[in-house]
């Protein structure tokens, strides 16, 4: 493992104006993740799961705090240079999947080399084929999204996400609305990529995640808690 984390949280803060009421959801989030650790996230409805990892892909502002990764500080930057960051150095699976309905899987998954100006004519159709082979997906490339199943589409959106090959992987809930065992398959893809080298970085309730990430934390009360190892394990 690398010394140095490649992803660090100091003092993050998030309150939302609810009303006229402050809503205070994160309280001083303290994190350090390392290269290629799968760190799984879990708490309640409502803890704040969505909120942290908004914060640390820069797309919402901070209330107070850092989010630094590989060196830049991610808050800093302007909008632009922000999102321009996020399209090279983050990819984003949601629990939804969000693939665009009226584009083929295969230009789902050049979108985001397009948005981000790295679109190559030869090398992206090539690139976006490759990823989709990755996800067992390449006979369907020409199809539409509601042509395939939901475990599909979400193995699409994991190929999207991968698309500009960014360091960190950021998924919210990306199994919960799968079947266990389409789960399963869609976690053995993340597990792969974390063996590669990516920075995966998971939100959940679903507690049975807990045995396959590197290291667990909870979110409760505002604040992030290591999830020690006993409480890891199942009970018999
Ligand atoms: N834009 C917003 N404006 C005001 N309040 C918000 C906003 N976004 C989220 N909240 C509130 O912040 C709290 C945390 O929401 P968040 O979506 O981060 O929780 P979560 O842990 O991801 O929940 P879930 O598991 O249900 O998706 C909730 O009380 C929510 O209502």
């Amino acid at each position: 493992m690398n010394t140095s984390p490649i992803l660090t949280l100091k003092q993050v803060r998030k309150t939302y104006l609810s009303g006229d009421q402050p809503l205070e959801v994160l309280k001083g989030i303290d994190l350090e993740v390392y290269a290629g650790e799968f760190v799984l996230i879990y708490g309640k409805s409502g803890s704040g799961k969505t909120t942290l990892i908004n914060m640390i892909a820069g797309i919402d502002p901070l209330t107070a705090g850092e989010v630094w990764f590989d060196g830049v500080n991610v808050h800093r930057l302007n909008e632009n240079q922000r999102a321009r960051w996020r399209g090279r150095n983050v990819g984003i699976v949601y629990q939804s999947f969000y693939l665009m309905p009226t584009l083929s899987l295969l230009h789902n998954v050049m979108l985001p080399m397009d948005v981000c100006g790295l679109y190559h004519p030869r090398r992206s159709p090539q690139r976006a084929l490759e990823l989709l082979r990755m996800v067992e997906l390449e006979e369907h490339a020409h199809k539409l999204p509601s042509a395939i199943s939901g475990g599909q589409q979400q193995r699409v959106a994991i190929a999207r996400a991968l698309a500009n090959d960014p360091p960190l992987i950021i998924a919210d809930e990306p199994t919960g609305r799968l079947d266990s065992i389409t789960a399963a398959t869609i976690l053995e893809i993340f597990l792969n990529l974390a063996r590669q080298g990516k920075t995966i970085l998971m939100v959940t309730h679903d507690l049975s995640l807990m045995p396959l990430a590197s290291r667990c934390f909870r979110l409760e009360g505002g604040l992030v808690h290591s999830c020690p190892v006993e409480e890891r394990t199942p009970a018999p």
